[in-house]
């Protein structure tokens, strides 16, 4: 285990977080997304035309594309918020439109979306990531081993009964939300208003919420948006410490030197696929010219 507290250095809370796709209970053959010749169009024109691509538990994807390339379509296909006109979508091995396990996935929207209108605190922000995880679920479904419990521990099994009815967090889950914190370094701003955040601070919370939620798939749309240089470089340390640790991630990124430096793999969009292998492969590849067109020249000085 290696992960790292951005502030501190410390690896609170991901000792349990699954390393292996078997760990997370996926069978190791089962891609996290598939997509099968999936084709889409608001209207009659395609904006994703033909897309196969599969992401597997672990991998750091990258999808770069230049504006209106179809990024963010592609992302709501894979995540079943769209439905392919044409092909399949699959999403830990489910029809991804039929997909219904939505704590595996943690989402961050860029940041300007993120920001509006929540006065509510940090710790608040992350306790939502518990909210899929509590409540009737946690309760035995079998009956006998509800009493068993209640004759065993009956003021365990009393409160837990308590908290399912009330929907409320136990201490086990605001160890999670306290580990989660602590994780991405925000354990000191834990009281602080969502709203009184730098935007990177910010960004680190919703990841916070992500793994409160124990997501094992985290996709971000373009995360660093309006982010102050120093708090992205911290930000995709986060992002890789936690990729070390098992996570998916999959970015939708604007700023191709961050993509270059950070993700493993990087599939290239302009409504087809151009591009799709690894980082350095894509650094040497044409794929970036032909998808930007010609005035794509500097990797890091892109405007995608
Ligand atoms: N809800 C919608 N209804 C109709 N057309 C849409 C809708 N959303 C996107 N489009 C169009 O689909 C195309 C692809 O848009 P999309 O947002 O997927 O691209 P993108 O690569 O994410 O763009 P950007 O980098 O600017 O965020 C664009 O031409 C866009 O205008």
């Amino acid at each position: 285990m290696n992960s790292q507290n951005v502030d501190s250095g410390s690896a609170e809370g991901m000792d349990e977080r699954p390393t292996t796709a078997t760990d997370a209970g996926i069978p190791a053959s089962e891609p996290v997304v598939d997509l099968a010749n999936v084709t889409f169009g608001y209207t009659a024109t395609p904006v994703v035309e033909d897309v196969s691509l599969t992401v597997e538990a672990g991998e750091y994807v990258a999808v770069v594309g230049p504006n209106g390339s179809g990024k963010s379509t592609l992302m709501q296909l894979m995540l079943g918020l769209l439905e392919p006109d044409v092909g399949a979508a699959r999403l830990f091995g489910d029809r991804a439109d039929r997909f219904d396990d939505g704590e595996r996935i943690g989402y961050v929207a860029q940041q300007a979306s993120a920001a509006t209108g929540m006065p509510i605190t940090v710790r608040e922000v992350v306790k939502m990531g518990r909210f899929p995880h509590v409540g009737f679920d946690r309760l035995p479904e079998d009956n006998r081993e509800l009493l068993d419990g209640l004759r065993a521990e009956p003021l365990d099994t009393a409160r837990d009964v308590a908290n399912a009815v009330s929907g409320r967090l136990s201490s086990e889950d605001w160890a999670v939300v306290d580990d989660a914190l602590a994780t991405v370094g925000m354990s000191g701003f834990a009281d602080r208003r969502i709203t009184e955040l730098s935007g990177g601070q910010r960004q680190r919370a919703f990841i916070a919420r992500a793994l409160a939620g124990e997501a094992d798939l985290l996709v971000l749309d373009e995360p660093t948006v309006g982010v102050d240089a120093e708090s992205v470089d911290a930000f995709y340390d986060l992002l890789a410490a936690l990729n070390a640790e098992g996570i998916t991630v999959l970015l939708i990124e604007h700023d191709l030197g961050a993509v270059v430096e950070h993700a493993d793999r990087v599939v290239c969009l302009n409504r087809e696929v151009y591009f799709d292998g690894p980082t350095d492969e894509f650094v040497d590849s044409d794929a970036l010219a032909r998808a930007f067109g010609a005035g794509a020249r500097s990797l890091a000085g892109v405007d995608g």
